[in-house]
């Protein structure tokens, strides 16, 4: 049996009983595994889409077994599901996938039901995947469940989609949202301002060391492009993006992975207005650091300052990591953003309060991320993004900036959000943060709806779906 395919079955083990993100039980069990690159490349491949397409794989082997998937235990469901994306989801012959899986069930899971993972597969793999959806679709109670399970979505977060779409007058963009987020995206990466290089520059850099060492014959290395909406943003067409980086001529600790939404929502806070030196920066809820990477960065070309707090000790270590190459500039603390501790006795001229949110905005990038939130889970969260942001407020110095970014469009915690800050926070204005990301993003952006807050999306800007709200306070 493949060491690819236990690997990927003990990952799955891993989400369902440790509460494990795919993206860092993974390498482990790889390396754990002493896996071969090609093998990795499987496991990976094998994972992710089981993860990703679970809801209409779960209903696929209901059809077909006449069972319930949760009458199916636990260990026998998740060498299906990997049957299953090899079978309809990957180019796997049949009888390989089938006698595989046989062979997965037969080592980890229950003996007795081989037989019974062989017979549903052989009747999964008699039809193709779009006879599947057709199948779905006909069986469905509503259009909006067959829609939901065809793409693989909870059908909350598929409402809270469409509702977030239909608030910009954008509904008709719901299929293209969902397809999108079952694709896993080009890494991005980030050149922090000040580096003395651009992204454009590194990446021309790199096209002609590919085409100085290049093979005619043999295939070409992963693209590096200077794309995407983000100014600081290189796109990276595959391949290891850690190496890719080191191969860069750039300062050591000034280019990063990042989504180009995140890069575009800090770039709207430290662009909105010119700097003044000597300003003071707030970057509330900092951890991993992505954007207290560019604050430190912006603010060190405009002599300002950034305090970076973060609530969990081991997250402030890891902003301390992401800022090294920018360290001058950024003091990294760990308190609630909610405790007066936070602030240290002092108001600041720009606070960022990237809140803890449901996420909804980064599924393609968590494959198993959908299946983890529940509706239950927004009053908690959107308590909590509320307290911050009134903590937030209250130590803005007069004329400070706020910036207010989630990486979810769920409008409980984006656009009503908003409206009841407006609500009870007399003082403060709303700035029109969609103008604020058109003035920095390379190229026209196309932001839609009336508000003046701004919704970015994985299928209309290829960033994660994170929104930006600005405000004034006076
Ligand atoms: C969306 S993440 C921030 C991402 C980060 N700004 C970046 O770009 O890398 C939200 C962060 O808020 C932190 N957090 C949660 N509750 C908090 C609180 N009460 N005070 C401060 N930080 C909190 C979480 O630990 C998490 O690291």
């Amino acid at each position: 049996m493949s060491a690819a395919r236990l690997v990927a079955y003990d990952v799955l083990r891993d989400v369902d009983e440790r509460e494990a993100y795919a993206n860092l039980a993974l390498p482990s069990r790889i390396r754990d595994a002493e896996l071969d690159g090609r093998d990795a490349g499987l496991a990976t491949e094998l994972v992710a889409g089981a993860l990703r397409w679970r809801g209409r794989y779960d209903r696929i082997i209901e059809l077909a077994a006449g069972r319930d998937i949760a009458d199916i235990d636990a260990r026998t469901r998740n060498v299906l599901r990997l049957g299953v994306h090899q079978l309809l989801g990957m180019r796997t012959a049949a009888h390989a996938a089938v006698n595989e899986s046989v062979e997965l069930q037969r080592r980890v899971g229950n003996q007795n039901a081989a037989g019974f993972v062989n017979g549903v597969l052989r009747a999964v793999g008699r039809r193709t995947p779009e006879e599947w959806d057709a199948e779905i679709t006909d069986r469905a109670r509503t259009e909006d469940d067959a829609l939901a399970v065809r793409t693989s979505h909870p059908a909350w977060v598929l409402r809270a989609l469409r509702d977030a779409l239909r608030k910009e007058g954008r509904e008709a963009e719901l299929e293209e949202l969902l397809a999108a987020d079952n694709d896993a995206p080009r890494v991005s990466l980030a050149v922090l301002p000040g580096s003395g290089v651009g992204p454009a520059e590194l990446a021309d850099d790199r096209a002609e060391v590919d085409a100085d060492h290049s093979d005619p014959s043999g295939p070409s290395g992963p693209a590096l492009t200077a794309t995407g909406p983000s100014p600081l943003g290189l796109e990276l067409s595959g391949g290891d993006p850690g190496r890719a980086i080191a191969e860069l001529d750039a300062p050591e600790g000034r280019v990063r992975v990042q989504d180009q939404g995140s890069q575009l929502a800090a770039l709207a806070l430290t662009r909105s207005r010119p700097v003044q030196a000597g300003e003071r920066w707030l970057d509330l809820c900092a951890g991993p650091g992505g954007k207290t990477a560019i604050l430190g960065a912006e603010a060190l070309a405009g002599g300002a300052t950034v305090r970076a707090n973060e609530v969990s000790e081991h997250r402030a270590e890891l902003v301390r990591r992401s800022v090294s190459g920018v360290a001058d500039a950024v003091d990294v603390v760990s308190h609630d953003g909610r405790d007066d501790a936070a602030y240290g006795g002092e108001t600041f001229d720009r606070i960022l309060v990237d809140a803890p949110c449901t996420g909804l905005g980064a599924l393609r990038r968590r494959p198993e991320a959908r299946w983890r939130k529940q509706p239950s889970d927004l009053p908690e969260l959107t308590a909590l993004q509320a307290e911050l942001l009134d903590a937030a407020v209250a130590h803005l110095a007069p004329g400070g900036t706020l910036a207010y970014v989630t990486c979810s469009p769920h409008l409980a915690e984006t656009r009503i959000a908003v409206e009841r800050l407006l609500q009870r926070t007399p003082g403060l204005t709303e700035l029109d943060a969609r103008e604020a990301l058109r003035d920095v993003a390379r190229g026209d952006i196309d932001i839609a709806g009336d508000a003046l807050s701004a919704q970015l999306w994985p299928h209309r800007h290829g960033t994660d779906a994170m929104f930006v709200a600005l405000f004034r306070r006076a």
